[in-house]
């Protein structure tokens, strides 16, 4: 049952309470709630995401970011690598979590991710052969909304056909598609074809997959609670922001958390639940580490400037966030069948929205982009003399490419003449890392964002070498008479220096950060959760959500993040005294 707000709950006791309604947290809801005896709260901040068109609609998507209601809307601190620039840094705050307004780029990482995050952890649980049955759990893939041939565009093996998340190819031709396939070929060593990353080798250029089904965005929400919102164990209560983890106790030597405070906003009552099996975070690599703090469990000096008085000192709590940097290169183009026409004008976007009302088909039934890259800088290059590789290994790429058929630049309005080809460039193995903290005690205020981007000079040289590539694909025959040149600053960025500066000065983010309370090793000194998701030096509290991930995938951080939910359900079904009442009866 779907409540509106804390005062509508009619109980405050359930065995567990997952605080959050996104990627993993619905998940874990939805799983745990398969058993009839448990009883299951969800607790999400944010509106519910029934009716909101940009979170249905795939291509209005980019509209509910930033700055909505829909969005976190927090602020970066001002950021030395980018020139000292603060970038808008969003969250999704509504059922589905940043799943209702993500791009929907569909992905699970290399094959090499999950085995380090296994090799890391000390459990092969995590490893890549382990995680496929969760892959598969999962993801529906179905026919893409303009039902096209799709032979030769996927690997029907890698795929799951059962899961409750739909998952499909590009929904709409774009006139980039034929070329990037003949650059695929005419520049084949460098940006080889790739069959399906989705498989975990994810080098080369390939078809690009997105969470959409029947031309509608398919979110944790839709897939995985909107159908089980009827059942009796399951409640889930909208705009009630966790304020507090209540300590209830000592269990076992440790304090125990099985309370929680929550509020619908700044200054209403506070009511407290009580979960009688676990608290599970899913509040994000935001959230999570945020309300860590807010209840005790931090870097005591953080804590201390906080106001808040220190339970655990866990000086991990909030460090290690690693994201994706992105920098968004627009080309002019030599063509009027761009998306940028779309939106240019009401009366082309009312067609559209027309056209999609009536048969869920046309541009806005597609996703942002039908294909994507992911690369890796020449072994030779100069910046291995000073720093060890940080892929994950030789599979495993150090920086990805976008195609999208429009100007694609966050936070900057497309120009109101001219049509535009954009290829985005993400550092996909940053050796950067930032934090998230609290500012003060009181929840609702903002807190300290400081990704720390392009803080080394790997992340720096990384970008620079991207930039370089993309000018060596456009430079492929089959771009010719279509790529008119560069728009703006990257038409003057030639030298090593100039494209540096055109870096420092235009990159922002891909919204991947994950890693805030990693997982480590049990008995291990560093880290926030165990290899079971476990909150270290506590009783009562598990975390299941982004921020566990130590250190960025090769992919758009749903895919993994989606996994990470399911086998989180599974280690906490496996340690339920609930279940096992089940199994005996
Ligand atoms: C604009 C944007 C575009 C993106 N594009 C893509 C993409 O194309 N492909 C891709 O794979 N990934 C993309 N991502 C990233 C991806 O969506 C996230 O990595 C993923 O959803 C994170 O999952 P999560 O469960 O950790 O957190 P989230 O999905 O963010 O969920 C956290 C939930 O917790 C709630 N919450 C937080 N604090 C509290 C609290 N104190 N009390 C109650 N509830 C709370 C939030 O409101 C939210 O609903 C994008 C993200 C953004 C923001």
């Amino acid at each position: 049952k779907l409540y509106q707000n804390p005062s509508q709950l009619t109980k405050t006791r359930y065995d567990y309470i997952v605080i959050g309604g996104g990627a993993a947290g619905s998940v874990v809801a939805s799983r745990l709630s398969e058993n009839p005896w448990v009883s299951v709260l969800l607790v999400e901040a944010g509106i519910s995401n029934e009716g909101v068109l940009g979170s249905i609609v795939p291509l209005l998507g980019p509209s509910l970011t930033p700055n909505t209601i829909y969005d976190w809307n927090y602020t970066t601190t001002a950021q030395p690598g980018y020139n000292g620039r603060s970038i808008p840094y969003s969250r999704g705050k509504l059922l589905g979590g940043s799943t209702s307004v993500n791009f929907m780029v569909y992905m699970r990482g290399s094959s090499e991710d999950f085995d380090k995050y296994a090799s890391i952890t000390g459990d092969s649980g995590w490893n890549w052969k382990n995680m496929q049955q969760y892959a598969k759990k999962n993801e529906k893939l179905v026919a893409p909304a303009d039902n096209h041939n799709t032979a030769g565009q996927f690997i029907p093996s890698f795929h799951g056909n059962s899961g409750p998340l739909s998952v499909s190819l590009p929904g709409f031709p774009t006139p980039l598609d034929d070329r990037i396939m003949a650059t695929t070929k005419e520049l084949s060593s460098e940006f080889p074809f790739n069959p399906d990353a989705v498989g975990g080798d994810v080098l080369g250029v390939g078809w690009s997959f997105a969470t959409i089904g029947g031309g509608s965005r398919s979110s944790a929400a839709t897939a995985y609670l909107t159908p089980v919102m009827s059942r009796p164990n399951l409640d889930i209560v909208i705009n009630a922001q966790a304020t507090k983890l209540v300590r209830t106790g000592m269990v076992g030597g440790l304090p125990s958390f099985h309370a929680v405070e929550v509020a619908e906003k700044a200054g209403a009552p506070t009511r407290t639940l009580t979960a009688s099996s676990e608290i599970v975070l899913s509040a994000g690599t935001f959230g999570t580490p945020l309300l860590l703090q807010l209840s005790g469990i931090g870097d005591r000096a953080d804590l201390r400037a906080a106001g808040v008085a220190t339970i655990v000192h866990n000086p991990s709590v909030g460090r290690n966030m690693s994201d994706h940097a992105l920098l968004a290169n627009p080309f002019y183009v030599n063509n009027t069948d761009t998306f940028d026409t779309i939106f240019r004008t009401p009366e082309a976007l009312n067609a559209n929205l027309e056209r999609w009302q009536t048969s869920k088909t046309g541009p806005l039934a597609g996703g942002v982009c039908n294909h994507i890259g992911f690369f890796r800088i020449p072994k030779t290059a100069s910046i291995f003399k000073m720093t060890a590789d940080p892929a994950a290994g030789k599979k495993s790429s150090h920086y990805e490419m976008i195609f999208s058929n429009l100007w694609v630049v966050p936070g900057v309005p497309a120009p109101s003449t001219g049509n535009f080809m954009s290829i985005t460039t993400n550092l996909i193995s940053p050796t950067s890392r930032g934090m998230v903290k609290i500012a003060s005690s009181n929840a609702f205020a903002k807190p300290i964002v400081d990704p720390n981007f392009l803080g080394t000079a790997f992340d720096v040289f990384t970008l620079v070498e991207a930039v370089k590539a993309i000018k060596r694909f456009v430079a492929a025959k089959a771009w010719k008479g279509y790529v008119l040149g560069p728009y703006g600053a990257l038409a003057n960025a030639n030298t090593d220096a100039e494209i540096e500066q055109y870096v420092r000065g235009n990159a922002a983010t891909v919204f991947h950060a994950t890693g805030t309370a990693s997982m480590s090793p049990r008995g291990a000194k560093w880290g926030v959760v165990d290899p079971d998701l476990k909150v270290k030096g506590v009783e009562g509290l598990r975390i299941v959500d982004g921020s566990v991930i130590p250190s960025s995938p090769n992919a758009h951080t749903q895919g993994p993040i989606y996994l990470f939910g399911e086998r989180g359900a599974d280690l906490i079904k496996r340690d339920s005294k609930v279940q096992t009442v089940t199994e005996t009866l």
